[in-house]
């Protein structure tokens, strides 16, 4: 069992010599701060797994360098302040920086979510290899990095608890797997996950889809239907894409998540929400607020607990063993033994991966059809989504004359969608159609 290693920046002397001496500290590493250059710069060059750190208004810089920095996905903080208000510190909460006391201290609570960190982090491996095809996972995570480390802490955490939280990540970093993941590891674990994205919501029929509607209650409701909220019924709603609903139409929401109740289209009967809500967006909420897209007031409802998903980039680590993942898991299926070669390892390593670990999955599932035994490359076909110059003519020069024009709509509309890593908003708005329209014609294609 490896120690943890504790960054420690109290200017207090009275209170620094209190924690040091308290058992429960002396348990980590102890790493003090100087007064050599700035703590956060400091804490920088300093592997360590959690740093306290007691802050004030003065630390403005180091704030915004930690804001700035992928230290801050990958490790965890306790700050401590006097309460006065400080919107870069709150912007630092806001990214899932971790815990904030302030004044007046209840040292021992601070004490016990030290230990707590502590039982975490020294039952978990510290000594992964980038190159580890064997990675941890929780619930249907992957990923051994210290960023999704903190991530399952951070899922463990408010799984117990029935606050509803608001998952925010670039599209394809995991967003559905996390409040899955969550459902997964709470008490509703045998009550249904029930999963709606609120772009594809067709306006007329929100309600309806929502809350359910009584046979009769407008033409062509030909019988009873339940809504979302009854189906997650003990369990989790996820809202995918919810700065995608129609403003006008967040405001039921609202009202659901304040009173409790809802009720179906065309009854006069009033059930209650038992359900946990998990949002998720691929906007930054403050910007979408601003924006005019989300609902301050629903924002609050739903961030009682922002969970961010950290994109690929700043997970460097599980790059590689991710792709191993997903081709391991083809291989068991298949019955084969397809392997990387080293050329397409760098490759793999090195890419940008836009699409986050959607782009990673398709490319290796693409790769694996088309490779024998030897994944090179060529297979993972990463140069012909790049987008050339002149796009649009070089692919009507291409498509052969009297090709039926559904086949082209079907293969322009899985291009792009490709080229957005999946992203269906994003590709909608490309493609000049609605998202609804977008979905119908996936369902038809089938394509998941
Ligand atoms: N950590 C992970 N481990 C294993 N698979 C993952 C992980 N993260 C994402 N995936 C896979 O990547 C794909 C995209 O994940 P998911 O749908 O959860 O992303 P998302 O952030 O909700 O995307 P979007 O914003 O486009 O809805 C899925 O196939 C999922 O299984």
């Amino acid at each position: 069992m490896s120690r943890p290693r504790l960054f420690i920046h109290v200017r207090d002397p009275k209170l620094a010599d209190e924690l040091e001496r308290s058992a429960i500290i002396r348990q980590f590493i102890i790493v003090k701060s100087g007064d050599d250059s700035t703590w956060s710069e400091q804490l920088q060059q300093q592997d360590c797994e959690l740093a306290l750190i007691e802050t004030d208004q003065h630390d403005d810089a180091d704030h915004q360098a930690l804001l700035a920095s992928k230290i801050l996905t990958e490790i965890d903080f306790i700050f401590i302040s006097s309460g006065t208000p400080n919107e870069r510190l709150d912007q630092l909460m806001r990214k899932g920086a971790g815990y904030h006391f302030r004044a007046p201290l209840d040292v021992a609570s601070l004490l016990d979510t030290l230990h707590d960190f502590y039982q975490q982090l020294s039952t978990k491996r510290t000594d992964v290899s980038a190159t580890c095809s064997e990675l941890d996972q929780f619930g249907l995570l992957v990923g051994s990095s210290k960023p999704m480390l903190k991530l399952y802490r951070t899922i463990r955490k408010v799984a117990v608890t029935d606050a509803n939280v608001l998952i925010v990540g670039e599209s394809g970093a995991g967003k559905e797997l996390v409040a899955n993941t969550l459902h997964l590891a709470s008490m509703r674990a045998d009550k249904p996950f029930v999963a709606i994205n609120c772009g594809a919501l067709s306006p007329e029929l929100i309600d309806s889809e929502l809350f359910g509607h009584n046979k009769g209650a407008f033409t062509g409701a030909h019988r009873d239907h339940q809504g979302v909220f009854a189906q997650a019924k003990g369990g989790t709603l996820f809202l995918d894409e919810i700065t995608e609903m129609p403003i006008e139409h967040q405001v039921k929401l609202l009202r659901v998540l304040e009173n409790g109740e809802y009720r179906p289209v065309g009854s006069d009967k009033v059930f209650s929400a038992q359900v946990r809500i998990a949002a998720a967006t691929n906007r930054d909420p403050m910007q979408a607020i601003a924006d005019g897209m989300l609902r301050e007031d629903l924002y609050f409802r739903l961030a009682q607990f922002p969970i961010h998903v950290p994109p690929l980039r700043e997970r460097e680590q599980d790059v590689l063993g991710l792709a191993q993942h997903f081709l391991a898991y083809r291989n068991v299926q298949e019955q084969q033994t397809k392997q990387f070669s080293a050329e397409t390892q760098c490759l793999i390593a090195s890419h940008s991966w836009a699409g986050n670990v959607r782009e990673l999955k398709h490319a290796v599932e693409r790769a694996y059809i088309l490779a024998d035994s030897i994944i090179e490359p060529n297979h993972l076909l990463l140069d012909e989504c790049m987008p050339g110059q002149n796009d649009c003519e070089l692919a009507a020069a291409s498509v052969p004359v009297g090709v039926r024009l559904d086949e082209v709509e079907k293969a322009v509309i899985l291009r792009t969608l490709a080229l957005n890593g999946g992203n269906k908003t994003d590709t909608a708005q490309q493609l000049g159609v609605s998202v609804k329209t977008l979905y119908n014609k996936l369902e038809k294609y089938q394509f998941d």
